[in-house]
């Protein structure tokens, strides 16, 4: 792959794998920022730390516990991630989605994918959930795909279509399973648009990813969807807004990652239900 991991290294790391536990995903789901609790809720876990994974980056951002979780989750046989990787920790894009690959290689067909963001839309509230419609992929437009750098044919196409990325009808499930729920008004679609991070947006930054169509702002996710699609998975998104970008001086916020965690923890219940019911009408 030039700049990513290697079919071998992949089949490798997913060979190891497959001695540390029996169950064989289907679903693979990615816990965002202070979203790992989901992981509680899997039943006959084998949990598997990412420092006993061969090639496996660290985790290093509060927030993300750094394990991987197999088991059952509504009936569901998943392989969850409690903890992602982010290019702002050093790591290059290719890196940050090592996981991702491993998963397809271990069956996963379908990638369910978490985060938390900053809300670009002046009628998001924080607290919302927003299932992702669409993305920009900032550093990809500006030259750092994660794509880049020699294609491997046996994970997937050197180009890539995009314009399909997330899929329709598990956006409709989800929006089923949050009406059943009663969450309904706090149920949001828009476009995430990824940053490299780690810094904050400022005020100007706010207004151009606006005014660029996006709906929310996060450092993550793009990167794992394209290499998800990139092999072929089905991809599904929900961002969690934990804070309202600052659109004007007048009302300058200053974010900080406790803000995020602290959102995270307190509207875990509803994510966490949501998320359940979301997998417990997936057909796989
Ligand atoms: O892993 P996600 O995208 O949920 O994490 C968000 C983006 C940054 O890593 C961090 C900022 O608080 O939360
Ligand atoms: N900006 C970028 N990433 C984020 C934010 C934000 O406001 N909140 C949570 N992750």
């Amino acid at each position: 792959m030039g700049e990513g991991p290697s079919y071998d290294d992949i089949q490798r790391i997913s060979a190891f794998i497959l001695m540390r536990t029996e169950h064989r995903p289907k679903l693979g789901i990615v816990c965002g920022s202070g979203l790992g609790g989901l992981g509680e809720l899997v039943e006959d876990a084998n949990v598997i730390p990412y420092n006993e994974i061969p090639m496996f980056p660290a985790s290093t951002v509060p927030g993300h516990m750094g394990k991987l979780v197999f088991g059952i989750l509504k009936g569901k046989t998943v392989v969850l991630m409690r903890g992602r990787f982010h290019n702002y920790e050093g790591y290059p894009m290719w890196k940050t989605t090592i996981p991702i690959r491993v998963m397809k290689a271990l069956g996963v067909q379908t990638l369910f994918l978490t985060n938390a963001a900053g809300g670009l839309n002046p009628n998001f509230n924080v607290g919302d959930i927003m299932i992702i419609r669409d993305h920009i992929d900032l550093p990809g437009l500006t030259g750092e795909c994660v794509l880049r750098g020699a294609n491997d044919e046996r994970f997937g196409p050197r180009f890539l279509a995009t314009v399909d990325t997330y899929d329709r009808e598990l956006s409709e499930l989800a929006k089923s399973a949050a009406t059943e729920l009663g969450l309904h008004e706090i149920l949001r679609e828009g476009t995430y648009i990824m940053i490299g991070g780690p810094t904050f947006e400022t005020v100007a930054e706010s207004k151009l990813l606006r005014n660029f169509g996006g709906d929310a702002v996060g450092m993550s996710t793009v990167a794992e969807s394209i290499v998800g699609r990139h092999m072929g998975m089905r991809v599904f998104g929900m961002s969690l807004i934990t804070d309202m970008c600052s659109l004007s001086y007048d009302e300058k916020k200053c974010t900080t990652h406790q803000d995020v965690l602290a959102i995270g923890e307190k509207r875990a219940g509803d994510l966490q239900k949501l998320a359940s019911l979301i997998v417990e009408k997936m057909t796989l």
